[in-house]
């Protein structure tokens, strides 16, 4: 039996109009399941919690990439073995990122077939503790890919619009581009330490993130390391003229990039600043992340 967490709000709500579709699919192909609908932000954590709670140790998302966060998180962030749980992922929403580097198919009916036939690909996972100005320290994994500086302003603005997808996403990049101010920040990657202005970092398992930017092309899911890119101050300009690295795998040969694969990477800027994990925004200002090898069970297409 599967427990499917839909989010009918995925996609800028188009998921809930398309509920009776999936589930003749999901009937087609004869797949056993239990479903429950998210009521409001935060609401997939609660439920997943719920279901490993009964005993489902079959879970799937149907939603975009802050679904499957949340659905992970009800699991990590309540203590239970996470090796325990089958994660499936049924994508729909204006990213879809975590399914281009471990291959979960991004059309609803092939995804549904995983949750049948697919094979079980293991992966790391992504964990940031972070305090916040108020002294306030909270806990969250991440999947596939943590974004900060320019990476967690432009989330944190596009996930204000009512209505997301791909050209409300890249008008605010380019607004957000010319807007940001980036801060001053202390950076540690394992046992490298700088005081720096940066314009955008990265820090993943997988490699995109923002709808289909490779920002992270020499991550590896499985490797027990953190892929870490850091895009220097290098200027408006030349950040917009170098815009199509993020598409074409060749982010890290600019010499403004760097690349690093790490164990450990610790953040702190001198206020909150907005970050986001897997796409869901917070604010923060130090960051502790760290990476737990292969503990995500996830169904992809074989
Ligand atoms: N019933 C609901 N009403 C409003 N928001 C919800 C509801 N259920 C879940 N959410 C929130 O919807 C947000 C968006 O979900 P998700 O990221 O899965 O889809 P998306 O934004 O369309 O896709 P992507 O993250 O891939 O860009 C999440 O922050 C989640 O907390």
């Amino acid at each position: 039996m599967v427990f499917l967490i839909y989010n009918p709000a995925a996609g800028g709500g188009r998921a809930g109009k398309i509920w009776d579709r999936v589930e003749d699919l999901l009937k087609k192909h004869g797949i056993d399941h239990k479903v429950a609908f998210t009521k409001r932000p935060g609401h997939a954590m609660e439920i997943s919690k719920k279901a490993f709670k009964e005993g489902y140790r079959r879970i799937a998302a149907f939603g975009g990439d802050g679904t499957v966060n949340e659905v992970v998180n009800g699991i990590f962030l309540n203590g239970y073995d996470l090796r325990e749980v089958v994660f499936g992922w049924i994508p729909f929403g204006s990213g879809k990122d975590w399914a281009r580097t471990i291959g979960v198919p991004l059309e609803i009916e092939e995804a549904i077939k995983t949750l049948k036939d697919g094979k079980e690909f293991v992966q790391d996972l992504g964990v940031g503790e972070y305090e916040k100005a108020s002294g306030e320290i909270e806990k969250r994994a991440f999947v596939n890919v943590a974004g900060l500086f320019f990476d967690g302003f432009v989330t944190y603005r596009t996930n204000l619009l009512k209505r997301k997808n791909r050209v409300s996403y890249f008008s605010r990049i380019f607004s957000s581009i010319i807007e940001y101010d980036p801060p001053t920040a202390r950076i540690q990657i394992d046992e490298k330490v700088w005081e720096k202005r940066v314009f955008s970092m990265n820090v993943g398992t997988c490699k995109y993130n923002g709808g289909g930017m490779n920002q992270l092309p020499h991550a590896v899911p499985d490797d027990g390391l953190l892929a870490v890119t850091v895009i220097n101050d290098i200027g408006k300009l030349r950040i917009l003229a170098n815009l199509h690295r993020v598409f074409n795998g060749k982010l890290l040969e600019h010499p403004g990039v760097e690349g690093y694969q790490a164990k450990k990477v610790v953040v702190e800027f001198q206020r909150d600043e907005p970050v986001e994990f897997d796409g869901e925004s917070f604010w923060a200002k130090k960051i502790f992340f760290s990476i737990i090898p292969g503990v995500i069970r996830v169904l992809v297409k074989k």
